[in-house]
């Protein structure tokens, strides 16, 4: 691009940076000196390419979505947490809150995330332990008991079942009396990553997909700030993707969600909106943030030329990074806040919007009330002391991050042209009845090619782990120290019993056949294509639980087993 070109582009961003709203905040060096808000070539200086690069705020994004980067606003400090019962987990929500955390993030436990009730048999063992247990809405009224729903951004991580705890979720919001229509937050609700990765499926893909799209329809007509999907690669790149596949596979899965929205008839630019996205931040420093770069860069191009998209809003990727965990070691454990920091401090390098920063235990247990505020205070660091939030996308023009950004962008694209052929190979005749990239997906889910591509680079880095060509302190080099024990979190056995009994006193309260016709009138949606949020809203009024909600649907339309594939 000519010089003239670029001061043009750094006229139009100062602009549109002196106008709008910053932080009341310092934006000096330690020593005090000024920074800019955003730097690029020196006048007079061409740069070739540079319209790949561009100003912070305007497409193609590589910068960052805002003029102001994170003077304008830093990015929202949230926490992943969930543990026992609904009360337990309050207390923990308010703590974090209390200590300075923007948003909220629920953890479910196994039972939930698979749509089973805590007295399922099968859910024996699991009540309570890696999250919460949530059986119906008188759950989530304990959950958020004290926090006031229209005023915090909640992020609910569940893809199953997302849609009946979605709908719980706008009951407790009924109950305080907040409208549902001005909630904001997140449903993970990505299935597709599930099958690829998570493995935490109820159907088949389809009737998944269905529901998905009914929450897409109800979303963007009557809940227009709630985003409805968070498109996940953290789940395939913590099952041993390379960085390229996680960015590639995640991004498809998007264009899949818009070409649904697309399929019912929704506009791209009303729902594009409530489409979000969360990555993994490993330890790869510059990696990482070359690929939160390509991400931006590549959805904003898709979304505008392939799809139509014309808003900024609605080619944003906007997404949240959980540092990884797979980086973390049992061994001396306490070197886990190292490597937090440096990923956290990638994800912000690269822009991110929302964050998790791991635990030091979590290797072994879930974090402990001290283990969790140390991965508080870790993003609290980064932000207040270190300087990082003055300056938006302080790595633009680094040879090195914008090559590693082209670069990782090309891998992605070719992986885009393998699904497509994988979605032609589908539907020769070019009739997709989604859309191509959708029909890929499905086709790579079927045909286990997602799977085998994931393993395979996971094979490959623990070879390179084992030949000790990849290092990692403490287990195969530096090893031998003890850096001192941990206290971890437990929770005990007496915690499914107490969820036991409580909803079996809460079946015991409730309209039995209050529940049964509610049932019934979802099974009726269910069966002749209307949109199922409402009637599921009325079970989940009438106190039905997760487990009966998706029990039926289960008898309807099947469970899924994965295909064997070695
Ligand atoms: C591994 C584990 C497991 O499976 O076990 C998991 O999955 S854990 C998975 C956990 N997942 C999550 O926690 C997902 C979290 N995701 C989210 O919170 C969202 O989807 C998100 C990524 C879009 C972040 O939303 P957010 O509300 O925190 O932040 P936003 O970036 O939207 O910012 C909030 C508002 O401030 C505005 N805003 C932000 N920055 C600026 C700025 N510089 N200038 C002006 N306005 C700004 C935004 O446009 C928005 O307003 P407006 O709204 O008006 O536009």
């Amino acid at each position: 691009m000519d010089a003239d070109a670029i001061e043009e582009g750094r006229r139009r961003w100062q602009a549109r940076y002196d106008a709008a709203r910053k932080r009341d905040a310092d934006f000096t060096t330690l020593s005090g000196d000024p920074v800019e808000p955003a730097y690029g070539p020196r006048p007079g200086d061409r740069y070739e390419g540079f319209e790949r690069i561009g100003w912070p705020g305007e497409y193609p994004f590589t910068r960052g979505l805002y003029p102001t980067g994170y003077r304008g606003r830093t990015w929202t400090i949230r926490q992943f947490a969930g543990f026992g019962n609904a009360e337990q987990t309050n207390e923990r929500y308010k703590m974090i809150l209390a200590h300075g955390g923007g948003g909220l993030s629920v953890a479910f436990d196994m039972p939930t995330l698979m749509g089973r009730d805590s007295d399922d048999p099968r859910s024996l063992g699991e009540v309570g332990h890696c999250g919460v247990a949530v059986d119906s809405a008188a759950d989530m009224e304990v959950l958020f008991r004290d926090i006031p729903l229209g005023d915090v951004t909640t992020s609910m991580t569940i893809s199953g079942p997302a849609v009946p705890v979605f709908c719980m979720y706008l009951v407790a919001a009924e109950r305080q009396g907040v409208d549902p229509a001005v909630l904001n937050g997140t449903l993970q609700t990505d299935i597709f990553k599930e099958y690829i990765a998570q493995k935490e499926w109820l159907f088949r893909p389809e009737p998944h997909l269905r529901l998905i799209g009914d929450l897409m329809e109800h979303c963007a007509a009557r809940i227009p700030a709630y985003k409805p999907l968070s498109v996940s690669g953290y789940h395939i790149r913590e099952a041993g993707s390379t960085a390229a596949q996680e960015l590639a596979y995640t991004l498809a899965d998007g264009f899949g969600y818009v070409e649904l929205g697309l399929s019912r008839g929704l506009d791209v630019d009303v729902f594009a909106p409530g489409l979000s996205f969360f990555f993994d931040a490993h330890v790869d420093f510059f990696e990482e943030i070359a690929k939160f770069r390509a991400a931006r860069r590549i959805w904003a191009r898709w979304l505008r030329d392939v799809y139509g998209a014309k808003s900024e809003k609605a080619q944003w990727l906007r997404f949240h990074t959980q540092t990884a965990g797979v980086s973390l070691t049992a061994q001396q454990p306490y070197n886990n806040v190292v490597r937090t920091a440096v990923e956290a401090l990638a994800a912000v390098l690269g822009g991110t919007n929302s964050l998790h920063t791991n635990a030091l235990d979590e290797t072994l247990a879930l974090p402990s009330a001290q283990a969790a505020e140390i991965a508080l205070r870790t993003q609290q660091v980064l932000m207040e002391e270190t300087g990082v939030a003055n300056v938006a996308d302080p790595l633009g023009g680094s040879w090195y991050v914008e090559q590693l950004t082209d670069r990782i962008e090309a891998d992605a694209e070719k992986i885009f042209e393998q699904i497509k052929e994988r979605g032609l190979r589908a539907h020769p005749d070019g009739r997709h009845p989604i859309g191509p990239v959708t029909s890929g997906i499905l086709r790579g889910i079927e045909d286990g090619w997602f799977t085998g591509d994931i393993a395979e680079a996971a094979f490959r880095y623990q070879q390179s782990l084992e030949k000790g060509e990849k290092r990692v302190v403490g287990v195969n080099v530096h090893t031998g120290s003890v850096t001192g024990d941990l206290e971890i979190l437990r929770v005990g056995h007496e915690v499914e019993r107490e969820q036991v009994r409580t909803l079996g006193d809460r079946r015991a309260a409730r309209d039995d056949a209050a529940v049964r016709a509610a049932l019934q009138a979802m099974l009726t949606a269910a069966r002749d294509g209307s949109n199922m949020i409402g009637p599921m809203l009325d079970a989940v009024r009438a106190e039905a639980t997760l487990g009966e909600i998706c029990g039926v649907l289960r008898d309807e339309w099947g469970v899924y087993t994965e295909p064997a594939g070695f």
